[in-house]
């Protein structure tokens, strides 16, 4: 049975063919390489004890279609960074999740915390995009990749400074993510075949994740109690979309969810 993640991928395909076209890889290394330094992603995810939050940046989801019409991606991202989200990610698929790379650029101009490409990674060339716009780390899927592809594009990710999430949801991928020595793991607690979401994924995966890797939990928290919940199980950071994005105040839903008002 073919899944969103099939439909998504075949698209990225076609998407980054037709880049290479209109912006050759050449030129796209040369903006890569002029692009501000990397800020550190994960040591603003360790900075202090408490779970960390990246704040997403999302309009709308295959599973929630549109999420939020009032939609001001630098607006929402500078509320993110003064309520206290330690890093911000931003969707930049724009055919799902009606993102945009611009968004990307726009927001690196204005918020000085770290910023992730929010994307489906399947190629360098999306490597060199995310860094030209100035995210500072990407996320890779393990469900989209053979483990060749998330070695090599973790390896490629860390020669243009950026750092990556890498993210699985099947227990069956995590050695191809522990392959890697990528510090940060998440766990997706969203099933993309049946968009639904478990918290207690991520708690039923923590005893097989080690240590020294940093756990981000992701998907499908809304709660300050699911924060305390997910803290107390090891998580030290959570990936926070559709429940932020749905508030009116979105300053005071990042924190009410991280019990700081
Ligand atoms: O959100 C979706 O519907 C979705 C569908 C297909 C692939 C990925 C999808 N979500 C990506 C994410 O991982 C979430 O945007 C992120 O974890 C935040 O989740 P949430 O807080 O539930 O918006």
């Amino acid at each position: 049975m073919s899944t969103i993640l099939d439909t998504i991928i075949a698209k990225k395909q076609q998407e980054v063919a037709a880049a290479k076209l209109v912006q050759p890889i050449d030129k796209l290394e040369a903006l890569a390489a002029e692009a501000a330094p990397p800020r550190d992603f994960i040591a603003a995810l360790s900075a202090t004890p408490d779970v960390r939050l990246i704040a997403e940046v999302k309009k709308a989801s295959p599973s929630a279609g549109i999420i939020r019409e009032d939609f001001d991606p630098v607006a929402i991202a500078k509320t993110y960074a003064q309520s206290g989200a330690a890093c911000i990610s931003v969707l930049t698929d724009e055919n799902f999740f009606q993102g945009s790379l611009e968004f990307l650029r726009q927001i690196r101009a204005v918020v000085e915390i770290p910023l992730l490409r929010k994307d489906f990674i399947i190629d360098r060339y999306q490597l060199l995009e995310a860094r030209a716009a100035g995210a500072d780390c990407v996320l890779l899927i393990a469900e989209c990749l053979s483990s060749e592809q998330l070695l090599t594009l973790h390896r490629q990710a860390g020669e243009l400074g950026l750092q990556t999430l890498i993210e699985f949801y099947d227990a069956e991928n995590l050695p191809a993510v522990l392959a890697t020595d990528g510090r940060l793991v998440g766990v997706n607690n969203r099933d993309l075949r049946t968009f639904h979401t478990d918290l207690q994924h991520t708690v039923r995966m923590r005893s097989q994740i080690p240590t020294d890797r940093l756990l981000v939990g992701e998907s499908g928290i809304r709660t300050h109690d699911d924060v305390k919940m997910l803290g107390a199980a090891g998580v030290k950071a959570i990936l926070v979309g559709e429940s932020l994005m749905r508030q009116a105040d979105i300053g005071q839903a990042v924190h009410s969810l991280l019990g700081t008002a």
